[in-house]
């Protein structure tokens, strides 16, 4: 048999006995449910959430208040333990993804501590890490060029505005390299046009980092104007009720929220929201 053949038969055969195996989801639910118990009774935070995000998804979770956005993202950083059914980060248990650092988290508050610089805010996990010196000035460089922050590493918190804090604090959450952010309503407490100019730099920082982002609001136009994937949560108990796959391009300038396409995606988030709406 002559060489090629020999090859090619051989090349088939390994295709037959070991099929092209997928990478895992970043986040793979199935049944996930988380039940509190309070003093007031059981509260169902989470109730049978399926769901998969895929390497360098932007996943935006949106619904009202107590609909259990938070929890979601607490249970994959490992702080909450589900009561039902599994999740998996980086084909890993949230404790061995949390061990070995799968993923940033940025808070609602910047929780920057005032009396360290900029510098030394995203500095704190990488020495805690230890990580040398010389690793540790790279990696603050780096990650406050990626937020546009270069030259306020020697600043103090209070020496920045609302908008400069939360992005210092994406910052620290990118420091260790993580591939996935996990972002709990980062702008929440911003002016809109502030908020406007940071959801234009995190869909940058995004595409130019290639990380998967899992990313509560309250915003219609905001989890449209972010996302490859939209997950429309309800509450009580708390669930997944819709999950739209948007058809806008990665490229996308702020004004793409005037175009047609933007308005249908905006209005179909709007009707997941109003059919998971339960009265008090
Ligand atoms: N540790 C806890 N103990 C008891 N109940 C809790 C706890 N954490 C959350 N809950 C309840 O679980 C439900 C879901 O909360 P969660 O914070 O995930 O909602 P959310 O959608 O993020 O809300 P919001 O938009 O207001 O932040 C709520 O009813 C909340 O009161």
């Amino acid at each position: 048999m002559a060489l090629d053949q020999a090859v090619k038969l051989c090349l088939n055969r390994t295709n037959l006995e070991e099929p092209a195996r997928l990478p895992a989801p970043v986040i793979s639910a199935e049944n996930l449910s988380l039940t509190f118990q309070t003093n007031d009774g059981p509260v169902h935070a989470l109730s049978d959430v399926n769901l998969t995000i895929e390497k360098g998804d932007f996943v935006s979770f949106i619904g009202p208040s107590g609909c259990g956005k938070t929890t979601f993202l607490r249970v994959a950083a490992d702080l909450e333990q589900p009561t039902g059914g599994t999740i998996t980060v980086n084909g890993m248990s949230p404790e061995e993804a949390r061990k070995s650092r799968a993923y940033g988290y940025v808070f609602q508050a910047a929780g920057l501590y005032p009396w360290r610089t900029i510098g030394g805010n995203i500095r704190l996990p990488l020495e805690i890490m230890g990580y040398s010196k010389a690793e540790q000035a790279e990696r603050v460089s780096r990650t406050l060029g990626l937020v546009d922050l270069a030259g306020f590493e020697k600043k103090y918190p209070w020496q920045l505005s609302g908008g400069m804090q939360q992005r210092a604090s994406i910052a620290r959450a990118l420091a260790f390299d993580a591939d996935l952010l996990l972002m709990d309503e980062p702008f929440g407490a911003l002016d809109e046009i502030v908020r406007d100019h940071l959801n234009e730099q995190l869909l940058a920082l995004w595409d130019r980092t290639g990380k998967t982002i899992a990313f509560v609001t309250h915003s219609i136009p905001e989890a449209v104007y972010l996302s490859t994937k939209i997950v429309v949560m309800s509450p009580r108990p708390g669930r997944v009720t819709d999950v739209i796959e948007s058809t806008l391009p990665r490229e996308r300038p702020l004004d793409i929220r005037d175009s047609r396409e933007f308005i249908e995606i905006a209005h179909r988030v709007r009707e997941g929201l109003r059919a998971g709406h339960v009265e008090d």
